[in-house]
């Protein structure tokens, strides 16, 4: 049995996340996925609470054919110990999968095998465009799988980055 680790903050959770997600699902027998950052939320940064993310996350995943787990992770304050601390929330893995230079260089200090998959359309999929996106009232629902627009319409997820940042 193998399973991939796979972590990320998924403010919001987009397409190129999902694009890595069906990958993975290819080359493991289960995935682990972390919400990072577990105990942010309501800033312009990190405008979605750790059960928004989930919910995105298992919606989106709904037909992916394999297994997945989803788990919040909040942060520690000693980078020395994230791994451990990853460790006791998650079902054991071998393999984690990151483009994230801090989580590649702990993991495999703590001999843990790391595999960066390719980026997928990069310049527009990423959190930080997408939620600008949302800001400047651009249109950002292409960026992101059906189930997020959903659960962004549900609790109004615009509106409340839009105050937050203080531009409604
Ligand atoms: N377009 C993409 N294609 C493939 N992997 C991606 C893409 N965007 C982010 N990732 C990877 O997904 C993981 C989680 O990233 P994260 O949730 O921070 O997304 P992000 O888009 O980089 O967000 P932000 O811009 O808010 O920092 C990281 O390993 C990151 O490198
Ligand atoms: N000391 C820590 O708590 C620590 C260290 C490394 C990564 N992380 C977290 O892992 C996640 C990595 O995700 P990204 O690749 O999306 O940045 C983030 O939520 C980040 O805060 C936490």
């Amino acid at each position: 049995m193998s399973r991939g680790f796979y972590v990320g903050r998924f403010q919001p959770y987009h397409n190129g996340h999902q694009s890595v997600l069906e990958q993975i699902a290819r080359w493991v027998d289960e995935i682990v996925i972390g919400v990072g950052s577990a105990q942010l939320s309501h800033t312009v940064a990190n405008p979605f609470t750790a059960g928004e993310r989930v919910l995105m996350l298992t919606r989106s995943l709904a037909d992916l054919e394999c297994p997945f787990y989803v788990i919040p992770i909040e942060d520690v304050q000693r980078n020395a110990l994230w791994v451990a601390h990853v460790r006791s929330m998650t079902p054991p893995f071998d393999t984690v999968y990151s483009s994230n230079p801090l989580v590649m260089q702990l993991f495999a200090e703590a001999g843990v095998d790391v595999q960066s998959p390719d980026m997928y359309e990069r310049l527009t999929h990423s959190g930080t465009a997408i939620r600008r996106r949302m800001l400047d009232g651009e249109p950002w629902e292409h960026l992101v799988p059906p189930a997020v627009v959903d659960v962004i319409r549900e609790i109004h997820g615009v509106e409340r980055l839009q105050r937050i940042a203080g531009s409604d």
